[in-house]
């Protein structure tokens, strides 16, 4: 499912008009009827009404009938009360869409009254059209500070204020809107995004529309995949209103729900590859771990643990020598090497390298903590390590305290950084809260520049490969935010790494697998507190 940017919605918008030939009427007539259709769907709670009526009763009208006709207008059997829907139209094409879904309410018999935010005559192009043919079928308008509207006395209400061409904090008459509809309580459907969301960050602006359902037009739109954008938009449903998916195809910069057939399609993952009869421990790849440290050796294990558990023939930890006695035993499947005398010191990096000669995969960095030199120690790994690299952890901060590393020798083998939120600033420079405000933009960037897959964790994860394609997860849940959790998220790409896959496959299919190990922990455990970082190893 693509995920797109307001400015690449014009585009293809521009396209589907200019070159394709599509009017833009239809689309805006076919963006309305799915709005409508989305309303009954939730009001009604199913889509076909007739045949289920009349089968599940068994009415002898039925028996033997050879065929069914039902219409639009069937829609208004249903429901002896009137439902009543405010559509509070803004003065753009957001608020024509909403003047459509008006028209097809009523036509499926539930009353609407248009709230429009500023004087109807100030509506151009196709939204005045579909003004004038409300006005027409004489459809109940009020407008918002003119007339007195009670936004308590209604079923619903269609956000129809603000959509990708909003700019800025919603103004004027559009606060005041967004503020009386969801100071109502009635729940609220919003068109393409909910007023107030920033379409391409998530942002959300003070008022913002709190939706029950928001109904994204065309495609996805980035805004309510993030957090905080993500909250507001409530339930998504994406409905095509005849814009050629495959214009998509041809715009640079794309993103990606992160969802199985994305994983198939564009990443070209076999989701469903079955192991040869005849394969070994060795075809399945050798990863080792180079992490923990006498005061967190415990993020080396599940770090090493989900290696396994991802699927990885063989694992092997490289750990301090001093933690080694306290280890043995701790995974019978894993083995240990020295890799330090102490502790973890500059002298080690060559010890790494030396377990690292023809192995798979190379995870670096759960529970290392920091040692003098250990610059030039991840250097030393990041410029000799011929197998494909996750860095995580600390690792990232002697990276990031590295500076830019550009200078350094390019590495030939798939490279991907797992940063949360945090080490993401310190990897950048940015504030955290910078990070968080366009998470899919910055992670693109830092991935491109650096020709590195970057794994930019946290709610809706975002997975960022070096040509530029984003990917943002949607599996997991709150339960999986538990110390331990990225080790493991860190042995399973490592495992998926030592299995064949690419940076971007292992990093989108290991994030997408995490969050799924995480619904099942939780589902076994029957609540989310308690979810510890084990559960999700044993989950996989
Ligand atoms: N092919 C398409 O792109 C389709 C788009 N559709 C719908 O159209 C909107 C985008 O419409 P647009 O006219 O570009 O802008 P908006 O309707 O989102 O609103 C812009 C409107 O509001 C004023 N405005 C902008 N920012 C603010 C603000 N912060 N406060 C107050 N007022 C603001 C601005 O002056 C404009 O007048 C898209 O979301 C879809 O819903 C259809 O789906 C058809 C295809
Ligand atoms: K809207």
């Amino acid at each position: 499912m693509y995920i797109v940017t307001s400015q690449q919605m014009r585009e293809l918008d521009r396209r589907t008009t200019q070159e394709i030939g599509i009017p833009s009427m239809a689309l805006m007539e076919n963006a309305g009827k799915a709005i409508a259709e989305e309303i009954i769907r939730l009001c009604r709670g199913r889509e076909s009404l007739l045949r289920e009526e009349m089968a599940a009763e068994g009415c002898g009208a039925g028996v033997g009938r050879t065929g069914w006709v039902r219409g639009d207008e069937d829609l208004a059997l249903e429901r002896p009360e009137r439902e009543h829907w405010l559509i509070l139209a803004g003065k753009g094409n957001n608020g024509g869409d909403g003047l459509v879904a008006a028209r097809y309410l009523r036509e499926a018999g539930m009353g609407v009254t248009i709230v429009y935010a500023l004087p109807p005559e100030q509506l151009h192009g196709d939204a005045a059209l579909q003004r004038d043919a409300a006005a027409a079928l004489g459809i109940p308008m009020l407008v918002h500070g003119r007339d007195a509207v009670d936004y308590t006395v209604c079923t619903g209400i269609v956000d129809a204020l603000l959509g990708t061409g909003a700019h800025g904090a919603p103004r004027g008459a559009y606060a005041d809107m967004i503020a009386a509809a969801n100071a109502s309580g009635n729940i609220i459907v919003s068109a393409d995004i909910p007023s107030g969301v920033n379409a391409d960050t998530g942002e959300v602006s003070q008022p913002c529309i709190a939706a029950r359902l928001t109904v994204c037009l065309a495609f996805l739109k980035r805004g309510v995949t993030q957090y905080p954008g993500a909250e507001a938009a409530g339930e998504v449903v994406v409905r095509s209103i005849g814009i050629p998916s495959e214009l998509c195809g041809q715009q640079e910069g794309m993103a990606f729900l992160l969802t199985e057939s994305t994983l198939r399609g564009p990443l070209h993952v076999d989701t469903a590859r079955r192991r040869a009869a005849d394969g070994h421990k060795g075809t399945y790849g050798h990863v080792l771990v180079a992490a923990g440290s006498p005061r967190m050796s415990g993020a080396g294990l599940l770090c090493s643990r989900a290696a396994l558990r991802a699927g990885s023939g063989l694992v092997t930890w490289a750990l301090p020598a001093s933690l080694l006695p306290h280890m043995a035993g701790a995974a019978p499947e894993i083995m240990l090497a020295p890799a330090a005398d102490g502790d973890w010191d500059e002298a080690s990096a060559q010890s790494v390298l030396g377990l690292a000669e023809s192995r798979s995969a190379l995870a670096l960095g759960p529970g290392l903590g920091r040692f003098d030199g250990d610059g030039a120690w991840l250097r030393s790994i990041w410029e000799g390590a011929a197998c494909p690299l996750v860095v995580d952890a600390d690792a990232l901060n002697m990276l990031a305290d590295c500076g830019d590393f550009t200078s350094w020798q390019e590495r030939k083998a798939e490279t991907v950084l797992t940063p949360h939120p945090g080490e993401m600033a310190r990897l950048t420079g940015l504030s955290t809260q910078e990070i968080q405000r366009d998470r899919i933009s910055t992670a693109v960037a830092y991935a491109v520049k650096h020709q590195v897959t970057l794994v930019l964790k946290g709610a809706r994860t975002v997975i960022a490969a070096p040509d530029g394609f984003a990917y943002v997860n949607i599996t997991g849940n709150a339960g999986m935010a538990t110390g331990g959790s990225g080790d493991v998220l860190t042995g399973i790409i490592a495992g998926l790494l030592a299995q064949g896959l690419t940076g971007p496959q292992a990093a989108a299919y290991g994030v997408y697998l995490h969050g799924i190990a995480g619904e099942r922990a939780a589902a076994r455990r029957g609540n989310l507190p308690s979810l510890i970082a084990g559960d999700l190893i044993e989950a996989l």
